[in-house]
């Protein structure tokens, strides 16, 4: 008689074979490359939960091919590396045969509910909730885009002026992320901004965590139970902020969004759940950018100098104050004038950017006449192995280099979206791209022009980011940074009062 332990392996071991079978049988040899498979159908499941973005980059390293298959349960999935095939499945003539997946991400964990989730398919179908229309026309270019940036700069010196100076040691991601919360949510929700209430941006943050629960997890209230909790206060006060017409105060595309939403058949409390979506655009990739941006500078000697002198380039003139004289310093001139600070963006975009671009083949293609993919089947285009890949940026792709856009390759290479793409590419492009740009360099230079930020621990460290969600586009450090913040008292910057604006009214040092 064979023993329970030999039949149990004897099946595991035809079911194996079966899954194999299976498996290579169902592949065709014209589709890319299969990669070499361990457990069939789980191997990559397994491997994308284990280690996020950094799976799809080790496959990259490993095989180092254009394109290869993945396959899970129910789903082939193709991951594009290579800029050329990138670019064909990101042109114009392609746009109707690889459709963006997520145009309705902000309804997967709104908590809307199916009423109104039909309602809004009806009313945008494939466009997801108007959401996103919203942010392309408001804020992608233009005067409203200048407007909002400017407010959002206004808040910023307020609140760093009062919240930074004299605080003594804070976690540098923390104290960022607030300040940057106030400013681009009060640019945006106006007077009544809800997150000016702590309790609302605390359950903001309980909230987050709970995202990936909502979009991967097959029981939510189970596993996110307290992060639904702290979803449902955020809602509460965005009906609040609605149902007292607080969003008549507000930049023009809150209002605009409401009356669309309502002419539809949504009510007060169901667009505040949409508002979910607005506050995650809004709070989750700007502060994690602004904290490595700082990180890189301040951990740099050379480098903080640079920025510092580049700095007072902004200078436009000298206005009088109560206490005396302020310099005036223009920030909407920090793209022209600060090449470093604005290298040192680019470089933190381009070294940590976790971001992946997912698409569904909608009918059977040949691509490049060469590779035979699938209707139904994603594609996924991992944004850091091409931020990584040294055909690209060359043998110092995983250094981080600010100096590489000083070079006409590097500057070639940051206008090509098959080479650089943390904000994504084509007519999904991040539209509040300038927007969060401005105000994350804003943030960022008013602090180095008035405070010393020092690593508690009296040397600087990075952070590791192994727990940062898939979904994000930034990875967040998985510890704060404590440092102590005071302010400068070296001889450029201890007599001297800053008066911090987006768009002076001279462009003339006076
Ligand atoms: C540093 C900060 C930010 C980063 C790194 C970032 C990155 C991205 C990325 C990678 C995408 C997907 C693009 C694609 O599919 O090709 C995206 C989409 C989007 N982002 Fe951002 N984003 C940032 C800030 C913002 C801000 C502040 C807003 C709004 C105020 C915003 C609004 C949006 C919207 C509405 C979309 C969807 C666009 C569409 O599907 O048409 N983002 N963002």
């Amino acid at each position: 008689m064979p023993s329970t332990l030999a039949i149990i392996t004897i099946a595991l071991a035809i079911v194996y074979g079966i899954l194999y079978a299976v498996l290579y049988a169902t592949q065709s040899n014209s589709e890319p490359r299969l990669i070499p498979t361990t457990i069939p159908f789980l191997d990559s499941a397994i491997g994308i939960a284990r280690h996020k973005v950094d799976y799809l980059v080790s496959l990259r390293r490993r095989y180092g091919l254009p394109i290869h298959t993945l396959r899970m349960p129910f789903q082939r999935i193709y991951v594009i590396n290579a800029p050329q095939l990138i670019q064909v499945v990101q042109s114009k003539t392609n746009l109707s045969t690889f459709v963006p997946t997520l145009l309705d991400f902000g309804m997967l964990f709104s908590g809307l509910n199916r009423t109104s989730k039909d309602t809004l398919t009806k009313a945008y179908g494939a466009h997801g909730n108007g959401f996103t229309k919203s942010v392309h026309r408001y804020l992608a270019s233009g005067l409203d885009l200048h407007a909002a940036t400017r407010t959002a700069v206004e808040k910023l010196t307020v609140g760093i002026r009062c919240g930074f100076a004299g605080q003594g040691q804070v976690g540098l991601y923390d104290a960022l992320r607030h300040q940057l919360c106030l400013a681009l949510t009060g640019a945006i929700y106006g007077a009544e901004n809800p997150y000016d209430d702590p309790a609302v941006e605390a359950s903001w943050l309980e909230f987050v965590p709970g995202i990936s629960h909502l979009l991967y997890s097959p029981f939510p209230s189970l596993t996110a139970h307290k992060a639904l909790k702290a979803r449902a206060r955020v809602i509460k006060a965005f009906q609040n902020y609605f149902e007292t017409g607080s969003h008549m105060q507000a930049f023009a595309m809150i209002p605009e969004m409401f009356n669309t939403n309502a002419n539809h058949g949504l009510p007060p409390s169901e667009a505040a759940k949409l508002e979910m979506a607005t506050s995650l655009a809004m709070l989750s990739s700007g502060a994690i950018s602004a904290f490595w941006l700082m990180f890189h500078i301040a951990s740099d000697p050379d480098v903080l100098r640079t920025c510092r002198e580049e700095l007072l380039n902004l200078v436009v003139k000298e206005a009088d104050t109560p206490s005396g004289k302020a310099k005036v310093v223009d920030l909407s001139n920090i793209r022209t004038q600060c090449s470093t600070l604005t290298a040192m963006w680019h470089e933190t975009l381009r070294y940590h950017s976790t971001v992946i671009n997912i698409k569904k083949v909608q009918h059977n293609i040949t691509l490049v006449s060469e590779y035979s993919l699938k209707k139904g089947a994603i594609v996924m285009i991992p944004g850091t192995a091409v931020h990584h890949d040294t055909n690209i940026w060359g043998p110092s792709a995983s250094e981080f280099d600010h100096k590489r856009f000083f070079t006409p390759a590097g500057r070639k290479n940051l206008s090509n979206t098959a080479a650089y793409r943390p904000f994504g590419a084509g007519t999904t492009m991040c539209p509040g791209r300038h927007f969060s740009t401005s105000v994350v360099l804003s943030l960022v230079a008013m602090v180095l022009l008035q405070f010393d930020i020092e690593p508690v621990q009296g040397q600087w460290q990075m952070p590791t980011k192994k727990n940062a969600d898939m979904w994000n586009a930034m990875p967040k450090p998985d510890q704060d940074v404590p440092v102590n913040v005071r302010r400068r008292v070296d001889k450029d910057a201890s007599d001297t009062e800053w008066k911090l604006v987006w768009g002076a009214t001279t462009g003339e040092k006076e």
